[in-house]
């Protein structure tokens, strides 16, 4: 709700809807209302508008946009009848200004803010455009060029930022509001007709016609399908076509277009899911946490690539590190990584090194050490995939680490409860699944063993938060969560190549459906060998496979060895130069498809009794994604996940899904379940010896259901673990 008050001649207008001061309904009504009185009121003499608690305002409230209609409150005219105020209106932004908060603020005559503030039109992000006139006020403000930057990206733009662009007129250290005051008491009888923004021209560019275009081709580029930033587009460029008033018309169009869209759905259910599953546990974590998670983390030996984003990531988030390695030669090469990827990181930020302070050794400290360890308060193991080799360092921490201390492993696959059988405390032992490169990708998956404390499941989803990371908490099972449902979508990728693809052609498939890279590109950047490693390691391939076992068959199913065979050939992906594509040297970057793998692909064919068939992109897409949704419901089923929203937020953090796309289980709600059981039951029925094609009994429940909405799932199952 608004609250209106009074400061000498100033009216002060409140957005005032915790946490964020969404604008809902009432809060539009309240906002106009106040407008109004303020208007009338011969004693006022100019108006301001703020936030409550620090914040300006969150822009439109976004569960409103997918709940019914209720009367519709259009905000555009709102911020209209702000700039047409025959008395100064002054936005005073404190915390957040973004999407309809920033062009209520755009009305404004004035616009004055804190310097911690951060302004943005974020609108794209959930699926939309700024639909209340903000794609045309704002390149009247700063150009188009700086416009459609924030427009299409979304990004938030910090005050410094702000000011130089001229999106805001002054930035204050101290009290905001008294600020404003301060500024609207003197504005008081000066002009107001050159601060209307819609009544300016948008300032003229050498070329706008080639910046345009390059710029459109700029935003395809990177949309990959992925409506709302040409949309964008198109509203600001009708601001340099049009005048304000018919530009706005087209920005309403565009806006309805995008409102009513599926993607605009997907990317607001997946705003949403994060929120819920970020928020799982934590009530669960001691406050404050043992010895507090600021005081010192430790990280295990693996300051190879893992161990180095997860101890740059902890730095980052200024919790002190001690990171140690097994001798001095991999303890100089780790530290000279980390090193390096925090001056990276540093550059990138406002007061550099010095703001993350990392040459300090209270922050920083690199041991062999193992001694060191007896204080620290949660140990992030970090070595590679060997169980025996996890389990010894495991006994060692039991032994060694103080009573309280967390013992996380970051494991991509391997049995957490087999790993803390080696300590005497299982119930501290939890994994943190951390996605390459560390500091980078949001997502953390965390697992819990049969043992886990709920204190311990809470205390690492407090770490994620303090990483600024996605935690998502799932049960153990081979490959937890994301690796299991990549595991058959990968499977019938290679599958597809056998019966006559190519890896181009698939990847080419996956990467217009939205992801962001498909699987054999993804598979060469990411090493052939750790999958032949764990697929020797499991008796899958190598010299453990007992003699006579059939190329293609593997405990009776379905077996691929193409992956086996291209590392018997050294074609590990782009670190030797070749893989399923080929790069211009070892660690190229650039793939090229391969006519050798062309050849050897038909050679394979041709030894094995394969007719090569056409494959089209819509086999593809089936019977990847349909495999990989199939394991998610069979994930839910066994209770190793609590809800799809889970599996939607690890995909999309961690496995680059198209975000407009909502995730594997909301897509699989778009398409309809009865569509997705279809597809599997007829590429099982071609192919009975691949498991993973059989639809999965809960699918099977959900249809017989008649298609319930995905937030109705779970109440399908009658069992679910208590830990989630
Ligand atoms: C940066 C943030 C604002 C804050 O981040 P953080 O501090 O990390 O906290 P969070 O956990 O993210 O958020 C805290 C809780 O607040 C909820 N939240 C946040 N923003 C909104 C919002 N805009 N609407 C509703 N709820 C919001 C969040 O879910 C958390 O609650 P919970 O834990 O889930 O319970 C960060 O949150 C952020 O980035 N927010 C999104 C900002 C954004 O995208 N803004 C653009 C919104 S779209 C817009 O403004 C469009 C304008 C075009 C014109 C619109 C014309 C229509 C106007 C009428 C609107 C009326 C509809 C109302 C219908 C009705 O009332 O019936």
């Amino acid at each position: 709700m608004e609250r209106y008050a009074r400061s000498s001649a100033v009216a002060v207008i409140r957005l005032r809807n915790p946490p964020v001061n969404a604008l809902s309904v009432e809060v539009l009504q309240a906002l106009e209302d106040g407008l109004k009185k303020a208007e009338a009121d011969p004693s006022v003499k100019a108006i301001m508008i703020c936030g409550e608690n620090g914040k300006f305002s969150a822009g439109a409230d976004i569960r409103g946009f997918s709940t019914p209609k209720r009367h519709r409150v259009a905000l555009g005219p709102i911020v209209s009848l702000i700039e047409s105020s025959e008395k100064p209106v002054v936005a005073a932004i404190e915390g957040i200004a973004l999407g309809g908060g920033l062009e209520v603020a755009l009305g404004c005559h004035y616009r004055l803010a804190h310097v911690k503030a951060q302004m943005g039109l974020p609108e794209v992000t959930i699926g939309l455009l700024p639909g209340a006139e903000g794609t045309q006020r704002l390149p009247r403000l700063i150009g188009v060029p700086a416009a459609l930057d924030m427009i299409t990206t979304g990004k938030h733009i910090p005050a410094t930022e702000a000011l130089k662009l001229g999106l805001v007129d002054e930035i204050v250290e101290e009290n905001t509001i008294e600020a404003a005051i301060r500024l609207a008491n003197k504005v008081i009888g000066q002009p107001l007709g050159p601060r209307r923004l819609s009544l300016k021209p948008v300032p003229k560019l050498p070329n706008t016609d080639a910046f345009l275009r390059e710029a459109l081709a700029k935003v395809k580029k990177q949309a990959r399908g992925f409506l709302a930033p040409e949309l964008c587009f198109q509203a600001v460029k009708a601001a340099t076509e049009r005048p304000f008033a018919e530009g706005v018309r087209r920005e309403r169009e565009l806006f309805q277009r995008l409102l009513s869209s599926e993607q605009a759905r997907a990317l607001q259910y997946a705003f949403f899911a994060e929120r819920a599953v970020s928020r799982d546990h934590l009530s669960l974590a001691p406050s404050p946490l043992p010895g507090t998670l600021l005081s010192d983390v430790y990280i295990y030996t693996g300051l190879g690539t893992m161990g180095q984003g997860i101890a740059t990531s902890l730095v980052k988030a200024k919790i002190p590190v001690v990171a140690l390695e097994q001798d001095l030669e991999y303890l100089n090469k780790g530290r000279k990584a980390v090193m390096g990827l925090l001056e990276r990181e540093a550059m990138k930020m406002e007061g550099g090194a010095q703001t993350l302070d990392f040459h300090n050794p209270a922050r920083l400290q690199f041991t062999v050490d193992f001694d060191l360890l007896s204080d620290v308060d949660l140990v992030i193991e970090a070595v590679f995939e060997d169980m025996a080799l996890k389990k010894e360092i495991f006994h060692k921490l039991s032994k060694i680490c103080k009573p309280g201390a967390l013992l996380c492993t970051n494991t991509s696959a391997l049995n957490i409860d087999e790993i803390a059988s080696a300590t005497s405390r299982p119930q501290q032992v939890i994994g943190t699944h951390f996605f390459s490169p560390a500091h980078v990708m949001r997502l953390l998956e965390i697992i819990y063993g049969r043992h886990t404390s709920p204190t311990a499941i809470a205390t690492a989803m407090q770490l994620a938060k303090a990483l600024k990371k996605v935690g998502v908490v799932v049960g153990n099972c081979f490959g937890f969560v994301g690796n299991r449902m990549m595991f058959p979508y990968v499977e019938q990728a290679v599958f597809l190549l056998e019966e006559g693809s190519r890896p181009e052609a698939v990847d080419q498939a996956l990467e217009d459906f939205g992801f962001k890279i498909g699987p054999f590109r993804m598979s060469d950047l990411a090493g052939l060998d750790v999958g032949w490693r764990s697929r020797k390691g499991q008796g899958l391939t190598g010299p453990s496979l007992p003699a006579g076992t059939a190329a293609r068959q593997r405990h009776g199913q379905r077996y691929s060895p193409l992956p086996d065979l291209l590392c018997e050939r050294g074609r590990f992906g782009q670190k030797t130069g070749k893989g399923w594509y080929q790069y211009e040297k070892a660690g190229g970057r650039t793939a090229v498809p391969d006519p050798w793998l062309h050849s050897f692909l038909s050679q394979y064919r041709d030894s094995h009794g394969i007719k090569t068939r056409y494959i089209d992109q819509e086999e593809i897409l089936e019977r990847c994604l349909f495999s990989l949704i199939n394991e998610g419901f069979a994930i839910l089923a066994e209770g190793i996940a609590s809800a799809p929203e889970h599996l939607d937020v690890i995909y999309i953090n961690g496995y680059g899904w198209p975000k407009h796309r909502g995730g594997p289980m909301f897509y699989a709600s778009t398409v309809g379940l009865p569509h997705v059981l279809a597809k599997l039951q007829k590429y099982s029925e071609a192919h009975p010896d691949v498991p993973k094609l059989r639809p999965s009994a809960f699918l099977k429940k959900l249809v017989a259901a008649g298609n319930p909405p995905l937030k109705e799932w779970m109440s399908y199952l009658s069992r679910q673990s208590p830990k989630l």
